[in-house]
C-alpha cells in the first residue's frame, strides 16, 4: 500500500509518497511558499495541491491514506463562512510580543508553564489571538473558528465546512491547551478575547481517522489522518526514543526529544509539546536557522556550497568573530525586537572564510543552548540526529560535532516531517496499536574537537551577553 504525507512548512510544502510495508519514498513533490510572516491560507492550498500532483503522478500506484503536518502555532481565523478574516500570523510574526508579556504579567510565567506546558512567548497563537483583538478588532469580532496551519490544510482536504480537528501535538503549541489532561482551555481565548469564545477544532487522538478526503480531486475518497506539527511528525518519522535528541536546522532552529511525561519550566526556554504517539515533546525553538546561512551566503557574493567551502577553510573560532545571529529578532532566548551581532572584529580577521565560520557556529552555538536546556529538564541526550535544510550543508555537518559535544548523526536526506505525516497515515489506515516501524540509515559523524567546541561556544556565550545582557 502508498501513502501520502504532506509537509505544509514555512518556506514550502512538500509532499511524498511513501511505501506502508518498509518507508520507502517512492516519489516526492515541492512547492515554494513565499517569504512573509504573514500569509492568505489560499497560498498553501495552491502549494498543497501543486505538491501532491508532483508526487502522486510519479508515484507507482495510488495512494490510500493522507496526513498532513505543519509549520505550528501559526493563528488562521476564519469567519463564520469558513473564509479567513485575514492574512494567517505565523510562528515567526513577532508583533504580539507585548501580548505574551501582558500575558505573564497577568497570570504568572509559573502558572502558566504549570497549565500550559508553555511561557507565553510572540510565536504561539494565544499571544496572537490577543493581538488580533487588541489591533483589529472588527475582525476579533467576526472571528467564528480558531485553526492552525496543519488543521486548515486538513480542513480544506476533508471539504467538510461545519467539522474541523487538530492533534495533541499541534494543540499543545496554542498556548490553549493542557499538556497534562489533553483538553483545550477555552477560558483563555475567551481571556484574550473580551469574553467571545471561538470554535477550536476537535482533538483526536494519534491514529484516529479524520474522515476522507473531498476537497482535492486527486485525493478524494482516500483516508484522512488527524495530522500534526512538524516538529511531532519529524520525531514521529525518525521513530527517536531515549537518548536521541533531534536538532531540525530548517526556517526555525529547534532541538528536540521525546519524554514519557510532561516537563514545563518557568523560564520558557523549553515548550512542553506534546507529540504524535500520546507521549511528549520537550522543545527549544530559535527563529534563526537555515537562513541565517542564506543572508551570509549573499553577503559574501556566494552560493550555499560556497559558504560552506569557505566556512571549511577557516580555523574553529573564526579567527575570534561570534556573529550572534538575530536576523529576525530571537525567541529563545526571548528577545523578539533584537537584531544580529557580529563581534571581535579585527583588521587582520575579517576575511570571507572567518564570516562564513561565525555563521555556522553562530546558528549551531544557539542549537547547542537548547540541547543544554533540554539535559536541564531532565532528557538524556545521547546522540544528535542532525535534520533540516542546513543539514545538507557539509560545514554544518562536521562543525556541529564540535560544538554538541556528542556524536552527531545524519540520517541519510529525506524530508523527515512529510515522512513523519506519511508514517501517521499508515498507522491510521493499518488501524494498529503501534506506528508502522520504518528503519532508517544514518551517517555517523563522530564527536568532533570537543575542546575547541567549548572555547567557541564559550566566546559566543561572553559576545551575547555582553550585547544582549542575557
Ligand atoms: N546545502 C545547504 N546548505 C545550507 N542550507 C541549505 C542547504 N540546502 C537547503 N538549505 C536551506 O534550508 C532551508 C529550507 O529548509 P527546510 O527544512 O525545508 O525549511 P522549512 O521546513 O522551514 O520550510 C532554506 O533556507 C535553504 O536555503
Ligand atoms: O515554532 C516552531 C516550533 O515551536 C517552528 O519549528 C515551526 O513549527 C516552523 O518550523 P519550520 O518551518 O522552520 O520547520
Amino acid at each position: 500500500m502508498f501513502v501520502l504525507g504532506i509537509d505544509s512548512s514555512t518556506q514550502s510544502t512538500k509532499a511524498v509518497v511513501v511505501n506502508s510495508e518498509d518507508g520507502v519514498v517512492v516519489s516526492e513533490g515541492k512547492s515554494p511558499h513565499p517569504p512573509q510572516t504573514e500569509i492568505d491560507p489560499a497560498v498553501w492550498w495552491t502549494a498543497c495541491g501543486e505538491a501532491v500532483r508532483q508526487a502522486i503522478d510519479q508515484a507507482p500506484g495510488p495512494v490510500e491514506a493522507v496526513s498532513v503536518a505543519g509549520q505550528q502555532h501559526g493563528l488562521v481565523p476564519l469567519d463564520s463562512g469558513g473564509a479567513p478574516l485575514r492574512d494567517a500570523l505565523l510562528w515567526n510574526d513577532t508583533r504580539s510580543a507585548p501580548q505574551a508579556r501582558e500575558l505573564i504579567e497577568r497570570h504568572g510565567a509559573d502558572k502558566l508553564a504549570e497549565r500550559t506546558g508553555l511561557v507565553p512567548v510572540a510565536s504561539f497563537t494565544l499571544p496572537k489571538l490577543a493581538w488580533l483583538a487588541e489591533n483589529e478588532p472588527h475582525n476579533a469580532d467576526r472571528l467564528d473558528r480558531v485553526l492552525l496551519p496543519h488543521d486548515w490544510v486538513t480542513w480544506r482536504l476533508a471539504g467538510r465546512p461545519e467539522q474541523a480537528c487538530t492533534d495533541r501535538g499541534d494543540a499543545s503549541g496554542t498556548g490553549y491547551f493542557s499538556p497534562a489532561s489533553g483538553e483545550w482551555l477555552p477560558e483563555l481565548c475567551r481571556e484574550v478575547l473580551g469574553g467571545r469564545t471561538p470554535r477550536l477544532p476537535e482533538i483526536l487522538g494519534p491514529s484516529d481517522e479524520a474522515g476522507e478526503v473531498a476537497g482535492l480531486e486527486e485525493l478524494n475518497g482516500v483516508v484522512l489522518g488527524p495530522g500534526t506539527g512538524d516538529n511531532m511528525a519529524a520525531a514521529l518519522g525518525m521513530g527517536i526514543g531515549p537518548g536521541d535528541v533531534v536538532v531540525s536546522l530548517g526556517t526555525s532552529g529547534t532541538a528536540f526529544a521525546v519524554s514519557d511525561h510532561p516537563t514545563s519550566e518557568e523560564t520558557g526556554t523549553v515548550a512542553g509539546f506534546c507529540d504524535a504517539t500520546g507521549r511528549h515533546l520537550p522543545l527549544v525553538c530559535t527563529l534563526n536557522a537555515a537562513r541565517v546561512l542564506d543572508s551570509t551566503a549573499n553577503a559574501l557574493g556566494t552560493d550555499l556550497d560556497g559558504l560552506s567551502d569557505l566556512a571549511l577553510s577557516a580555523a574553529p573560532g573564526s579567527g575570534g568573530l561570534s556573529l550572534i545571529p538575530y536576523l529576525e529578532g530571537e525567541r529563545t532566548p526571548d528577545l523578539p525586537e533584537a537584531t544580529g551581532t557580529l563581534t571581535g572584529m579585527r583588521g587582520t580577521n575579517m576575511t570571507p572564510e572567518n564570516l562564513a565560520r561565525a555563521s555556522v557556529e553562530g546558528m549551531l552555538c544557539g542549537l547547542a543552548d537548547g540541547v543544554e536546556a533540554l539535559r536541564e529538564v531532565g532528557v538524556t541526550v545521547r546522540r544528535v540526529l542532525l535534520i533540516g535544510g542546513a543539514a545538507d550543508s557539509p560545514a554544518v555537518r562536521a562543525i556541529a560535532p564540535s560544538l554538541f559535544g556528542v556524536d552527531v548523526h545524519v540520517p541519510e536526506p529525506a524530508e523527515y516531517v512529510a515522512l513523519g505525516a506519511a508514517k501517521q497515515a499508515a498507522w491510521v489506515a493499518a488501524g494498529s496499536e503501534q506506528p508502522p516501524d520504518w528503519q532508517l540509515r544514518y551517517e555517523r559523524h563522530e564527536a568532533g574537537d570537543v575542546d575547541s567546541g567549548a572555547e567557541v561556544r564559550e566566546a559566543y556565550r561572553r559576545a551575547r551577553t555582553r550585547v544582549y545582557g542575557v
